[in-house]
């Protein structure tokens, strides 16, 4: 996932050993986040001499990270001048827009700082997230085995006819994901069941509501309870059981008809909603449907002998399965 991330952001096949240098130098970022915090969130001038040794190892990795990711934001730079001068096509990448980008009210583009920044909150952000969503979807695949056939006989009807395994190893395509309805209620209701996140970012009350009875001061710091929401039995029968069929209209195979942004009525809100929705939740419902309908299209997946699959969860940058799943395939 980290790969593909990278080869989004930065629209180049880096090798090996530099996607694991910037993932290693991403991660000491996400995972000392709460060590961290505490320096700039309370008093920050106090919090720096407080807490100076944790001061001293933020300062190194922001280094670090910048040494990292500016001479790729300048390879870009450099690649996308000597393409458009020989009149050559280039696939878009996230940098290619920042770079491009003019802030509307200060007319003037993106400083090396703020792009960095951007680049490295489009890596944390879409990775873990959607490993993590996978995770829990074939999680819950393997426990419910006749889930996974059914969707992997829905998968076959809808490219069977133009695909054989056995003698084409060619994968579901994009194109091909659109005909398989039962393939998106299997990501919702995986997206509903076990969301990577059950908190969304911090958000501030910008005036002083009422709610439920409830005073909420303007400025307020405020967070929802995203996850609980999908699992409220006021509102979906058997929450906790993993049942896509729940998605698709009238329990027919017809279609999915499930509004994941929330504008019209809030029953579950795995990435957020209104303003500050994920930016990215369409790219991420896309790459889930892609990979999981692959991974069941090539693989019949099990559970290893004696071990039921524990839905167990674990608080990490995202909530993850505390026991990984183990499976074998066929
Ligand atoms: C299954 C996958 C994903 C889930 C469940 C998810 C969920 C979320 C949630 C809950 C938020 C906070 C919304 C809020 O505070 O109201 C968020 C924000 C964000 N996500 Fe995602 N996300 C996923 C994938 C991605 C991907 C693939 C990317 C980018 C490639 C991405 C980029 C971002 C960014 C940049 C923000 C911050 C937006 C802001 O500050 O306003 N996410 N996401």
């Amino acid at each position: 996932m980290f790969c593909l991330r990278v080869l989004m952001c930065f629209g180049d096949k880096l090798e090996e050993p530099q996607i694991k240098q910037i993932e290693n130098m991403q991660n000491n970022l996400v995972l000392g986040f709460r060590r961290y915090k505490h320096i700039l969130k309370f008093f920050p001038r106090v919090g720096k001499i407080i807490f100076r040794n944790r001061w001293k190892e933020l300062i190194e990795l922001q280094r670090e990270q910048r040494n990292i990711i500016i001479p790729l934001i300048e390879a870009r730079r450099r690649a996308k001048e000597q393409k458009t001068e020989h009149g050559d096509e280039l696939v878009v990448a996230y940098v290619d827009m920042l770079l491009n980008l003019e802030l509307p009210e200060e007319k003037r583009n993106l400083n090396v700082g703020e792009i960095v920044a951007l680049c490295s909150e489009f890596l944390s952000a879409g990775t873990d997230t959607t490993s993590t969503a996978l995770q829990w979807i074939m999680a819950n695949l393997v426990k419910n085995p006749s889930i996974q056939e059914k969707l992997y006989r829905e998968i076959a009807s809808a490219v069977g006819e133009k695909q054989s395994k056995v003698t084409d190893e060619e994968a579901v395509k994009e194109e091909d994901l659109q005909k398989i309805p039962y393939l998106k209620a299997v990501i919702l209701e995986g997206l509903r069941r076990n969301p990577p996140g059950h908190f969304v970012l911090p958000h501030t009350a910008a005036e002083e509501v009422e709610l439920n009875g409830y005073v909420i001061p303007k400025d307020t710091a405020i967070n929802f309870m995203a996850g609980e929401i999908g699992l409220d039995p006021n509102v979906w029968e058997d929450p906790k059981e993993f049942r896509p069929e729940r998605f698709l209209v009238e329990g027919s195979d017809k279609g999915v008809d499930f509004d994941i942004t929330g504008s019209k009525e809030i029953k579950m809100m795995p990435f957020g909603a209104g303003r500050r929705i994920c930016p990215a939740f369409a790219l991420a419902m896309l790459h889930l449907e892609y990979f999981v309908a692959n991974l069941i299209w090539h693989f019949q997946w099990n559970p290893v002998e004696g071990d039921d699959v524990d839905l167990s969860e674990k608080q990490e940058f995202a909530t993850v399965m505390k026991n990984p799943l183990r499976s074998y395939l066929f």
